[in-house]
């Protein structure tokens, strides 16, 4: 059976209430946006559940869970076919599109040095651009001559880089707030995926002090790096990341990790822990850190060597960073609730914490080495229950139901036999480990003479830990202003969304994910179109 219908009077509705799009509009925006050759990485953002500033020293440890918030980059050449002339170049082209931003900037690359000069007077991007070059320098490093060959091919061509964040990681809590919407997650999903970001005005101190994008602190800048070095390690042919599973994967994943911490280390200026993009590669994990120096060191031979060679050391360089396997027990989810009080600068923060460690080696020794058990009593309490889960998958279940739906102090009244109390006192040992590393995380705040827990978020704390079915609940990472994290168990992130709402704190659409970097099938705006079509309708 065929259905005539008058392609003009289409109307195709979307679920974020935007306008409605008439079918020719809808191929022009599909048009606009398929790919030709192109290669779509995408990679997650994250949370600190623990560990933040002791895992800045090995061998200290931190739990990281990658989240659903992810970065996309998609790379195309940037002409099709090449001109005749152009083996005489010793430059290629480079444009890069930050569509949120409404930013377009165009560079040109050596292909000696791998030097990049921007030709338009666009605001640059040092994370992109020390991706480009690192990730170029790369294949230059670890291909022969013939497939140098073809590299040199591919580079003339030139590069289309866009970049794309999810809505995740940005705050749209004024807007909502401006718009009289409810602080909901509802309200939040009503915004159109990849919208435009919210800018902070300037706080006027410095003339030229730049507007800061409002952040989530899911770490835009790790994952933005990870994506836009494994689409181009993966469109020149360095790693095929499509080829999952085994030991191959592995390497090629370690190729990108490499590649993305040097470019995210030289482009922030620090040799921060290096947690972020390690999740941004490898998803949720239990993270101790590399040795510095194996950066460190690049960072000199940068100034005496050629490009070309320094990458090829760093790529056989020590590194030693440890990951072991971790994520949540079954039936438990993370939840992110951002306050609304504003973010604060990491760097002054972990700035403060250093020179009270100089100023009172002995105390903040102690400190942290009761931060470092503590970490991983919770760590080990959750593993444990990941084990019970798994031994004892029916009783477990059961368990977490009944507990989703009291407070904690009720918990131990609805068991009797004893695998359901060997459960609900390892869901207690895991709450008391987390009261124990927010106690230590404040006296580490006090003494250091910075914000890591405060007051206001204390309170809020507190009373998320009092919700039914709450587990724990913390500052992640560094702590501060910003949104505040929980680990909820069955279907209680309902009641904690609703509390939130009523304490004027928005639950974010922000869960756990596993996956760390990948390649996509296609632009994430297609699958966003696709799936935010509510309904169709012949007008
Ligand atoms: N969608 C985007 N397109 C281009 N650049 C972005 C986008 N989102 C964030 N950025 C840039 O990423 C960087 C974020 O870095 P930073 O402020 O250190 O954040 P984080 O702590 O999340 O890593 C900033 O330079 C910001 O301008
Ligand atoms: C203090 C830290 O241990 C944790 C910082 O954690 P955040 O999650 O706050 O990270 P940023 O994205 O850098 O702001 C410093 C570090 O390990 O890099």
């Amino acid at each position: 059976m065929s259905v005539g219908v008058d392609i003009d009077r289409l109307v195709v509705l979307f679920d974020d209430g935007g306008v409605p799009y008439s079918p020719t509009a809808i191929l022009a925006r599909i048009d606009n946006i398929q790919e030709v050759m192109a290669v779509i990485a995408s990679a997650p953002g994250k949370v600190l559940i623990t560990g933040g500033y002791v895992i800045l020293e090995r061998p200290n440890a931190g739990i990281v869970l990658s989240t659903n918030a992810r970065f996309y980059a998609i790379v195309k050449p940037l002409y099709d076919e090449l001109r005749p002339d152009c083996w005489a170049w010793s430059w290629t082209d480079l444009k890069l599109t930050s569509p949120q931003m409404g930013r377009e900037a165009m560079y040109k690359m050596s292909l000696k040095h791998f030097i990049l000069q921007c030709t338009s007077s666009e605001s640059r991007n040092p994370f992109v651009e020390y991706a480009v070059q690192y990730a170029v320098a790369a294949a230059y490093a670890t291909f022969d001559d013939n497939k140098k060959d073809a590299l040199q091919k591919l580079l003339l061509k030139g590069f289309d880089i866009t970049i794309l964040g999810g809505n995740d990681f940005y705050s749209y809590r004024n807007e909502i707030e401006s718009r009289g919407l409810p602080l909901t997650p509802e309200s939040l999903s009503s915004i159109p995926p990849f919208s435009s970001i919210t800018l902070n005005s300037s706080n006027g101190e410095k003339e030229n002090s730049k507007p800061e994008v409002a952040k989530t602190g899911l770490g835009s800048s790790a994952a933005m790096t990870t994506a836009v070095v494994a689409a181009l390690l993966n469109y020149l042919g360095v790693v095929d990341l499509e080829v999952y599973g085994g030991a191959h994967h592995e390497e090629n994943l370690d190729v990108v990790h490499i590649i993305s911490q040097m470019a995210h280390c030289i482009a922030q200026g620090k040799v921060g822990s290096g947690f972020d993009v390690s999740s941004a590669v490898y998803g949720s994990h239990k993270y101790v850190r590399f040795s510095p120096e194996v950066i460190s060191s690049a960072q000199n031979a940068i100034r005496v060597l050629p490009l070309e060679e320094v990458i090829a050391d760093v790529l056989k360089g020590k590194w030693d960073h440890e990951r072991t396997k971790f994520s949540l027990p079954p039936l438990m989810n993370l939840l992110l609730g951002e306050p609304g009080t504003g973010g604060s600068s990491t760097p002054s923060m972990v700035g403060a914490v250093k020179n009270w460690q100089k100023s009172n080696p002995q105390k903040s020794s102690e400190t942290w080495k009761q931060l470092s058990d503590a970490n991983t009593t919770l760590e080990a309490q959750l593993n444990l229950l990941s084990k019970l889960a798994q031994e004892n998958w029916e009783t477990y279940k059961s368990v977490i139901y009944n507990c989703s739906m009291c407070q904690s102090e009720k918990w131990i009244e609805q068991v009797s036999e004893a695998i359901s109390l060997e459960i609900v006192k390892t869901l207690i040992g895991a709450r008391d480990a987390m009261l124990n590393i927010r106690f230590l995380m404040r006296e580490m705040g006090k003494a250091a003479g910075i914000p890591i827990e405060p007051e206001s978020q204390t309170q809020l704390l507190d009373a998320t830990m009092n919700v039914p079915g709450v587990l724990l609940a913390g500052v992640p990472g560094a702590g501060g202003f910003d949104a505040v994290f929980a680990v909820t168990l069955g279907d209680s992130g309902n009641n904690l969304t609703k509390a939130w709402s009523a304490h004027n704190v928005l639950a974010l659409l922000v869960r756990e994910d596993p996956r760390g970097v990948s390649i996509e099938n296609s632009d994430p705006r297609i699958n966003q179109i696709s799936s935010g079509v509510s309904s169709v309708r012949i007008e």
